[in-house]
């Protein structure tokens, strides 16, 4: 957005309020009694008298008038969500607040019910009055946008009712209802008198309800739940009740490795499979998952979508979240913002940073290509064409203007291939040619420091020798970690050599996924990739396929032995 300065005087020299929009890439720059204000927040609010200058806003209205046309407001996906506060912050409202942040969705929020509640369980309930409850729902719903309305703890018929009255005044794209009955310690948080005001007013207008099994089977007056065509007839069961989806969440069912999940939608079952996570940190999935499937509605996402994305979102902080230790009880909170540790997701909830994307890494180096006579865009062309799975351009030598050209054309060429292009130490030439990432080692740029000037979107790979340097590259916030040399090699001067036990040990050590660097070419790149650790996710290359007259050829001819490699990076047999 091109820059521009705007020269306000107020009429009056009274105090008066001032709404600027600004777009998210922006910054502006508001002076006023020679106070200076910078923000890159989509709006804040300008108190001043007097005159003030403004550079790169988009937009200023005078808080309270709406003199601003739609074309310069800002939009964001709104949920709001009636439900109980934990206290101790696993599920509940404090859940859905940390699914929303996570999904990139403003939550406003209506409490029912204020538990004391820990690890260990519910110790007290206080419920709202219903007047009050009707005194949030008016508020929020009157007065902002609210696109999904998503339920959990439902403390009273009267609330229910209320709640139902509320929406058929202000209604809303769409309803996710979570029938919370019994808390994950088994304390009841709604009793059985609740189940006909469910079933006869709040399910027909729900576009989801997400029971777990034994609110499915509450539902359906105790039957017995116990396979995965046992969830598809009480699916059916629920959905003749009036709601547009049923999820029947198997998460509990017994003799399956696997958590299976029923959606059905009147016409279709999908089985939604995933592998059970073993861990004690579990608390608090439920009314993460329906806030999840909120969020991705309120996007704009179709059921089905919305559904997979937030299974898929759950999913992944369980498993990302399986070792952390909060709370002596049973069962414990999980981290909603993986997010701030490195595992960006998409907009569609899919992983920015695809760890199979290590396959095969062609890394650049100018004197070789310059020894074999061809640019950089050359040797990153035939890389790709090759079959590299991603490229980073490691130009030690070149001149920062020359560096940055380049790293402009690759990017296109990479981009063009659907291939990410990272960048070796220049954190620079990164943020100003919107590299994907960058790769830094032990003495660059630490990647905690790169992953706040970068932003949690792009990829960061860091160098680490030891199982100490893997845990604090997780800690930082990387997404890969390149471990060697495995081999002795020229390229890098006085490279200390890991050898095969030094990589395995690294691997081991950690949670991120590897790649393997240092002296690898066809001649061994299956003896590496043969330690069978599932998350060694290829090899790094340099004069492999650089140090030759065609890369293309070499690139090929290491394809298609990695290929031959499955997802584990075990090799599969010939
Ligand atoms: C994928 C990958 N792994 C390791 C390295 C080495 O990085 P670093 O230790 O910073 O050494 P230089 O490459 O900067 O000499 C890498 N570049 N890529
Ligand atoms: C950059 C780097 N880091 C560890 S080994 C190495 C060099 C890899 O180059 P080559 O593939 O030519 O051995
Ligand atoms: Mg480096």
């Amino acid at each position: 957005m091109a820059s521009s300065t705007f020269v306000f005087t107020s009429s009056s020299s009274a105090s008066r309020h001032y709404l600027l929009l600004i777009p998210p890439q922006a910054s502006a720059k508001a002076y006023t009694n020679n106070k200076l204000r910078v923000s890159n927040s989509p709006s804040f609010v300008l108190r001043t008298k007097g005159s003030i200058h403004l550079q790169g806003f988009v937009a200023m209205q005078e808080k309270g008038a709406s003199t601003l046309s739609d074309d310069s407001k800002i939009k964001i996906p709104h949920v709001l969500t009636v439900a109980g506060s934990d206290s101790g912050a696993g599920a509940g409202i404090q859940a859905d607040l940390k699914a929303c942040a996570a999904r990139r969705v403003y939550c406003s929020t209506v409490i029912t019910s204020v538990t004391a509640q820990n690890t260990v369980g519910v110790q007290g309930v206080s419920n709202v009055s219903e007047d009050f409850v009707a005194e949030q729902l008016k508020s929020v719903l009157s007065d902002m946008q609210v696109d999904v309305v998503k339920t959990g703890m439902l403390p009273s018929v009267g609330i229910v009712k209320i709640l139902c009255k509320t929406l058929r005044e202000f209604p809303v794209q769409a309803l996710v209802v979570d029938p919370v009955m019994v808390s994950t310690s088994g304390d009841v948080l709604a009793g059985p008198s609740i189940l006909s005001v469910f079933r006869e007013e709040l399910f027909p207008m729900a576009d989801i309800i997400t029971p777990n099994l034994k609110e499915a089977s509450a539902l359906l007056d105790g039957v017995q739940l116990e396979t995965v065509d046992d969830l598809r007839s009480a699916a059916r069961l629920l959905y003749d009740m009036g709601p547009k989806n049923v999820l029947v969440k198997g998460g509990d069912l017994p003799d399956s490795s696997d958590a299976v999940d029923i959606l059905f939608n009147g016409d279709n079952f999908y089985e939604l499979r995933s592998p059970r996570i073993k861990t004690r940190n579990t608390h608090g999935t439920g009314c993460s998952l329906a806030s999840c499937i909120a969020a991705e509605l309120a996007k704009g996402y179709l059921m089905v979508s919305a559904v997979k994305v937030a299974k898929r979102f759950v999913e992944t902080a369980l498993d990302y979240s399986k070792d952390i230790v909060i709370g002596n009880g049973l069962q414990g909170p999980f981290d909603h913002l993986l997010r701030l540790k490195g595992h960006s997701q998409d907009c569609h909830g899919l992983q920015a940073f695809n760890p199979s994307d290590l396959l095969l890494y062609a890394v650049t180096d100018s004197e070789m290509n310059k020894k074999w006579g061809r640019s950089i865009t050359d040797a990153v062309k035939a890389a790709i064409e090759g079959g590299a799975t991603i490229v980073q351009l490691r130009e030690k030598d070149a001149e920062t203007q020359d560096f940055l050209e380049s790293a402009k054309a690759c990017l296109k060429i990479c981009h063009s291939h659907g291939v990410p292009l990272l960048i070796n130490d220049r954190i620079d030439i990164a943020l100003a040619c919107d590299a994907d990432g960058v790769h830094v080692g032990q003495s660059d740029m630490p990647a905690h420091v790169a992953r706040t000037l970068l932003g949690p979107e792009k990829i960061i790979g860091v160098s680490c020798k030891t199982p100490e340097q893997a845990q604090q590259a997780w800690v930082d916030g990387a997404d890969y970690i390149g471990c060697g040399g495995v081999y002795p090699t020229n390229t890098k001067e006085n490279n200390i050599t890991v050898g095969l036990d030094g990589l395995k040990t690294v691997c081991m050590a950690s949670k991120l996924p590897v790649v393997a660097i240092g002296g690898i070419g066809v001649s061994n790149a299956r003896i590496v990739m043969e330690i069978g650790v599932p998350n060694l996710k290829g090899v790094a290359v340099v004069s492999a396929l650089f140090d030759r007259e065609c890369v293309l050829t070499e690139t090929r001819k290491l394809h298609a032995m990695l290929s031959e490699s499955n997802i584990d990076g075990t090799l599969k047999k010939l």
